[in-house]
């Protein structure tokens, strides 16, 4: 009964998120459809959502009720929807008909409108309140809660959820107190976990299958492309994400799941592939003489002619300019740069920011009928946990406030743009997250994502590892041991460390990434012999018992 109502529930509101969305289509400069859309969107359990669409009403809000603002434009754009909805809701709606007269005139109909503004701004602010908890964003909602009381001194609520942010926060402290006492954490991930909220990667119900499966195509594109850049591995359809029939449970398979065989056998120290990354590829940018393409410094006199930047060689000033300059040419990026050049750990949002800045570029320039088709991203998958949800980091700044700032100096209209809808944003955020590489602040500052070596797996034991070429981007993989034709190539995710614990801190280890228990041939053999050590041990407690 109670399943019965909540799927009822999920079909309404998901209907309801369809119609907001054909009503913004046709009215996107209405904030109050942003806002209920964001509601609506943090009811079916998606607070990722929910917070890009009521940001998206502030923003909206605050523009329409500044007549001095820096985009006089976009305050006429809010003005000009929000004149003719309360129009028309003072003129057509009984229970607002009463209200007429104050609409009568266009001065009135003006200092309505603004009154309206005003009321919903209140809401809106309300709805972020709520989106934040939703998202377990405890450190935002302390902040931001802060913010609403200044902002809005004589409203009764707000005081109110400042004392429920802080005792969120007390509370949030003495628990993860325990697990760093306890050994769990360390000090830098109860800072991190403090700081953030967390999300799932989901497919949402509105995800056309394009947007979740990998057609042949696309794995033809990336068969051609290991062709080109290895002569001893090849993408193959994986079975690692199968798993048999457990415990009474069902057998899952996974279609499509890409892993790395060998072709051939290879000998120990044997390269498998050279991936030059270059275009998918961020530094820091502290190091002004560090190519923009490629990473490798120096910098040479080798630019394009639309201006000044330099690159290492021309083979890197021709892949910029073919591939993401264009997009970010001449615009001011700097808040991003200067952020990335203060990095100090490798869970720093800054370096991921300029990452999906040069994948929105590369996306922009390519022109593909929508980004996540776009050739980079359409071969890459979010860990979408089959089994157990798998939660990524999540902030407002980084996670809404950045990405949408980044949008907007590319010139993508936020509002009018589908394509770059907050639900696009975050799956490209989590195909990044699942397959990007680098950001070790002492090793190579920067980070990188690429259609190629993202296509291997995960082994505890693996027979592949990988080297950062010097001063710049290129990765080399190679084999670590003799492999025979047809083995699979893996490497490791958790480091020579991880690979050292016992099956089932390995598991734990890795359950928050593939939200599943890891399925390599080692975890699968370590698990078997734990499970048998078990069975004899319970059988022989058994027979001593008797
Ligand atoms: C970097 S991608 C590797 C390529 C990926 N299999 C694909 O189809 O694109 C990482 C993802 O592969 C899957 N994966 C890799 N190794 C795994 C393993 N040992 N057990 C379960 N899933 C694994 C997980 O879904 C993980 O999130």
């Amino acid at each position: 009964m109670f399943t019965h109502r909540v799927a009822w529930q999920f079909a309404a509101e998901s209907e309801e998120v369809r119609r907001f969305t054909q009503r913004l289509a046709a009215l996107p400069y209405d904030p109050e459809t942003w806002l209920n859309r964001g509601n609506c969107l943090r009811l079916l359990g998606y607070p990722e959502l929910a917070l890009g669409d009521v940001y998206k009403a502030r923003l909206l809000v605050e523009a329409g009720l500044d007549s001095s603002s820096s985009e006089p434009e976009l305050g006429n754009q809010v003005r000009k929807a929000f004149r003719k909805k309360t129009y028309e809701l003072h003129t057509t709606d009984p229970a607002w008909m009463k209200f007429a007269d104050a609409v009568a005139t266009p001065e009135l109909l003006a200092r309505r409108v603004e009154e309206m503004l005003r009321r919903l701004e209140l809401q809106i602010w309300t709805e972020l309140m709520e989106g934040l908890m939703a998202a377990n964003c405890c450190g935002d909602y302390v902040r931001m809660s802060r913010e609403a009381v200044e902002k809005f001194p004589d409203d009764a609520f707000f005081p109110s959820e400042v004392a429920n942010a802080d005792s969120w926060y007390a509370q949030r402290v003495s628990i993860l107190r325990a697990s760093m006492e306890s050994g769990e954490m360390d000090e830098e991930q109860m800072k991190v976990t403090l700081l953030n909220g967390g999300v799932y990667p989901t497919p949402y119900p509105f995800m056309e299958d394009g947007f979740l499966v990998r057609d042949e195509v696309t794995f033809e594109g990336i068969e051609e492309d290991f062709r080109r850049v290895s002569t001893n591995c090849m993408v193959v359809r994986s079975t690692i994400r199968d798993t048999p029939a457990e415990d009474g449970g069902e057998a899952t398979t996974e279609a499509d799941c890409i892993g790395v065989i060998a072709t051939r056998d290879i000998t120990a120290g044997e390269a498998v592939l050279v991936d030059t990354m270059s275009s998918g590829t961020v530094g820091v940018d502290a190091d002004p003489n560090g190519c923009p393409t490629c990473c490798a410094s120096p910098v040479r006199n080798f630019w394009n002619t639309c201006c000044p930047v330099l690159y290492c060689s021309q083979g890197c000033a021709d892949i910029a300019i073919e591939t993401f300059h264009g997009p970010i040419c001449g615009k001011d990026f700097e808040y991003l740069y200067a952020a990335a050049r203060k990095a100090t750990a490798t869970a720093d949002f800054s370096i991921d920011a300029l990452l999906l800045m040069r994948v929105l570029a590369l996306c922009l320039q390519e022109g593909a009928d929508h980004p996540l088709k776009s050739a980079l991203l359409v071969r890459l998958t979010p860990a979408y946990g089959f089994k157990q949800p798998n939660l990524i980091i999540f902030n407002f700044e980084d996670h809404i406030q950045t990405p949408i700032s980044i949008l907007q100096t590319l010139g993508i209209n936020i509002f009018t743009n589908p394509s770059y809808d907050t639900w696009v944003l975050h799956t490209i955020k989590c195909r990044l997250q699942n397959n990007k590489h680098g950001q070790t602040l002492e090793d190579w500052p920067g980070t990188s994502i690429s259609g190629l070596y993202s296509m291997l797996n995960h082994c505890c034991s693996p027979n592949v590892d990988w080297r950062h070429d010097f001063g710049s981007s290129e990765v080399t993989m190679f084999a670590t041991r003799d492999c025979k034709k047809g083995e699979d190539l893996c490497i490791s995710y958790i480091g020579p460390q991880g690979n050292a614990l016992g099956v089932v801190e390995r598991r734990k280890k890795l359950m928050g990434w593939f939200g599943m228990p890891c399925r390599c041939v080692k975890c699968v053999e370590d698990a078997a012999v734990q499970e048998d050590l078990v069975t004899t041990l319970t059988a022989e407690t058994a027979n001593l018992t008797c």
